[in-house]
């Protein structure tokens, strides 16, 4: 198996390389030259795994033996080692046809910690076998931060720098990631949004002199190891439910921002889980809604939303599904990306929009539906959502045609990480010991300018260069 750029412009790489590059070095995302096949007596012979040996399965289709099997085997024990629930992702069943997968039972309480507890020993484990400089550099609307500091903190070999949208992330987010003491973590809280955030690294992560002087390594999901990582648990879900409800296919809600949670089951599906639809929950900041329903993908105003990690204009796996829209067509993704860039919108029209749906659609859930969501899933089943996992079920609810088949949908994080917007419809909610014990810690990080030069000056004095 070898890693190309859907830019066409990055010679195939294989599984290592392809980690350590994480952003295509031709500006474009990496993808697998092609996507395994998983036969249906593969999977069936896979429905009795735990969810870390089904990663080992789906893993060893990917990584061309550069990982011995029994590292690999270890490196993922340890990864789910810290999670509160023995099926590490637990199912939950609310009725008959809905079924809520928990995603958050990982050590900062969201489903980032699936793919990020894996990616920081699998940085460990390459920054000591191969003797490689690892400084990590990443953007967040808090959870990815949260999550990638604690997957590294304190690791030898590492360092990490996390850039944050400055009072646009939720209190516990923050003292989750500005709490951490050692001194291989940096906190940047940026005076801008989580598209800034973003827009600066990946301009980072373009500055191949910068970016090799400085040896950035990504952990967000432009990096296509997040994106595998969180493929196992589309598999899982799968694989969980009773056989005669998964037997008309499964299908998906997904709440989504940078559309890594959604694309990760674009890829389950077309690897062979039999997923019928991908339902695209977003919350006001609806560009991807727009896009699927309307064929228009055009960033508008940022909204602040109940749902913050979400709250996401530019997606960066939307040209992982531009590339297979286009029929891995490298030339045609550089064309569009660059109108894109030139013009500030992309318009696909009335054929495409219909080809995007048959792959999934969508629902943009208002900050007030995604309140009312949580409030009548307490009354009616005594399960309380965060307003992520809310966006899900609200667009599972509004997902007209529900066709047959069990519905999955994922619960993204803990209630406990968005109180403030539990609090406004009367909830209180006791925090778990973890989260609790945050709020007398003291708080580290610098506070910069929304601007490329003083980062990048902030980045320099921080990482170290050799060994
Ligand atoms: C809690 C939570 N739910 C859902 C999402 C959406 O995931 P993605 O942006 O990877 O699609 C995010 C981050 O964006 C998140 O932090
Ligand atoms: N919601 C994310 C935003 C960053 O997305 P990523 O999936 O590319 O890491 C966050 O919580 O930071």
């Amino acid at each position: 198996m070898k890693y190309i750029s859907t830019r066409g412009k990055v010679a195939p790489i294989g599984f290592i390389d392809m980690f350590l590059m994480g952003l295509g070095e031709d500006g474009g995302l990496i993808v697998p030259e092609t996507i395994p096949n998983v036969t249906a007596d593969q999977l069936k012979a896979w429905s009795k795994l735990s969810y870390q040996d089904l990663m080992l399965e789906v893993f060893s289709l990917f990584t061309n033996d550069e990982i011995p099997e029994q590292d690999l085997r270890k490196l993922i024990q340890d990864s789910y080692a810290g999670f509160t629930s023995p099926d590490v992702l637990p199912l939950t069943t609310l009725n008959d046809s809905l079924h809520v997968l928990e995603l958050f039972h990982g050590p900062t309480f969201a489903f980032k910690d699936v793919a990020l507890q894996f990616m920081g020993n699998l940085y460990a484990y390459v920054a000591k076998k191969q003797n490689k400089v690892i400084n990590i550099l990443g953007a967040t609307s808090g959870d990815t931060g949260a999550s990638a500091i604690s997957s590294v903190r304190g690791k030898e070999g590492i360092q990490i720098c996390i850039l944050h949208p400055n009072g646009k992330v939720s209190r516990v987010q923050e003292l989750q990631m500005t709490t951490v003491q050692d001194d291989n973590v940096l906190n940047l809280s940026v005076n801008g949004n989580f598209d800034d955030c973003q827009q600066i690294i990946k301009e980072l992560f373009a500055d191949i002199p910068f970016k090799t002087k400085y040896h950035l390594r990504a952990i967000n999901s432009i990096n296509f190891v997040r994106i595998l990582a969180q493929s196992v648990y589309y598999f899982y879900a799968y694989l969980q439910l009773p056989e005669k409800l998964r037997a008309d296919g499964v299908n998906f809600s997904i709440p989504t921002g940078n559309f890594g949670n959604i694309f990760s089951g674009y890829l389950a599906k077309k690897m062979g889980v039999p997923i019928k639809q991908l339902v695209l929950a977003t919350n006001e900041n609806n560009i991807l809604e727009r896009f699927i329903n309307e064929g228009v993908y055009k960033p508008e105003g940022f909204r602040s939303t109940h749902s913050p990690s979400m709250d996401i204009q530019i997606a960066s796996n939307f040209e992982r599904y531009l590339y297979y829209f286009c029929g891995e067509d490298a030339i045609a993704v550089s064309e569009r990306m660059e109108r894109f860039k030139a013009e500030g919108q992309l318009i696909f029209t009335s054929e495409e929009i219909s080809r995007i749906q048959q792959d999934m659609t969508a629902y943009s859930v208002s900050n007030e539906e995604c309140l009312e969501t949580i409030q009548s899933y307490k009354n009616e089943f005594d399960y309380l959502l965060d307003p992520h996992s809310a966006c899900g079920i609200a667009a599972y609810k509004g997902a007209g045609n529900k066709g047959d088949g069990a519905f999955v949908s994922l619960a993204t994080a803990h209630p406990a990480k968005f109180d403030e917007a539990i609090r406004l419809i009367g909830i209180e909610q006791t925090f778990p010991e973890r989260i609790q014990e945050l709020f007398d810690k003291p708080q580290r990080q610098v506070v910069v300018e929304n601007a490329k030069a003083e980062i990048a000056t902030q980045l320099e004095g921080f990482y170290r260069v050799t060994q």
